[in-house]
């Protein structure tokens, strides 16, 4: 018997100020299974996470478009329990001074820090560092975000996410501002979520974010799915060239891909 899948996408529209801003067609995602969304800038990636996340609604038919465990009307609360979303918007907001502990232990609560009316016990404490350990970052537990390097924060912000042990983890952009050192862990993260069974669901515009155990693209293009399969088939110059719209060479070594520009002879 076929397992339900995550998630089932039938003609689904979405629409802004009488534009479409995105359609799909057709789409399922097996539970566990790790995907990239790549494409350009305004293609419609954050529109598709937002629709698995239900924060966007597509335009209404009789039988709903987005169906979650095989449920046409599920509950928010079982969507944010599947769910860790790892984004840019998250970051933004990290304007407080607090300990890594207490921005952790807000994931409990859907809150960036301990809610004021809310008495963190020591056993969500403890689980706060048990992620940060898990991360190996214990060692940030009592320094203040706001003293943090952006890798620092953003694992923090993974750890904060994992405390509710989400199924599937979106990372939307999650290498954007980092410096080697933290693009190597944060991709070392990933990595070791996918290998936890976990769904990584990484959107990104660079195929060097693609960690090996991610075997199928998604390349959205002009508010629509311009192709779906395995990235060895998909991540090549050629669909790049035409995803992109500029000449893109790509590169691929040990199950790592890279992109690079292709200027003219000599240059
Ligand atoms: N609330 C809104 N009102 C009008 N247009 C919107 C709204 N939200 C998104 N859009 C437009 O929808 C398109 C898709 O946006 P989306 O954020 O999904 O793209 P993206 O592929 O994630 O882009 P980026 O790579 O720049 O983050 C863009 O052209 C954007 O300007």
């Amino acid at each position: 018997m076929q397992e339900t899948p995550l998630f089932k996408i039938h003609d689904a529209t979405v629409r802004r100020k009488e534009k479409v801003i995105l359609h799909v067609d057709d789409f399922e995602l097996a539970e566990g299974e790790n995907i990239a969304l790549l494409g350009p800038n305004g293609a419609g990636k954050s529109t598709f996470i937002q629709l698995l996340t239900r924060e966007v609604l597509p335009l209404h038919r009789d039988v709903p478009p987005v169906i979650f465990r095989g449920q046409e009307r599920p509950s928010l609360a079982d969507i944010k329990a599947c769910f860790g979303v790892v984004s840019n918007t998250m970051h933004d907001q990290v304007r407080v001074h607090l300990p890594a502990r207490d921005i952790v232990c807000g994931g409990l609560f859907g809150t960036l820090g301990i809610p004021r009316h809310v008495h963190a016990t020591e056993a969500d404490f403890k689980k706060a560092e048990e992620q940060l350990e898990r991360l190996g970052i214990s060692e940030l537990a009592n320094r203040d975000i706001m003293t943090m390097s952006t890798g620092q924060v953003r694992r923090v912000l993974v750890a904060r996410e994992l405390i509710h042990d989400p199924q599937a983890l979106i990372f939307d952009e999650p290498c954007t501002g980092l410096d080697p050192e933290g693009m190597y862990q944060l991709r070392g993260v990933m990595r070791q979520l996918a290998s936890e069974g976990r769904s990584v669901i990484l959107v990104t515009h660079y195929p060097e974010d693609i960690i090996p155990a991610i075997d199928r693209v998604l390349l959205i293009k002009d508010a629509a799915i311009y192709a779906d399969g395995k990235k060895e088939e998909l991540l090549t110059g050629d669909c790049m060239t035409e995803l992109f719209g500029v000449p893109l060479a790509v590169e691929s070594n040990h199950g790592w891909y890279s992109l690079r520009e292709k200027f003219d002879e000599g240059e």
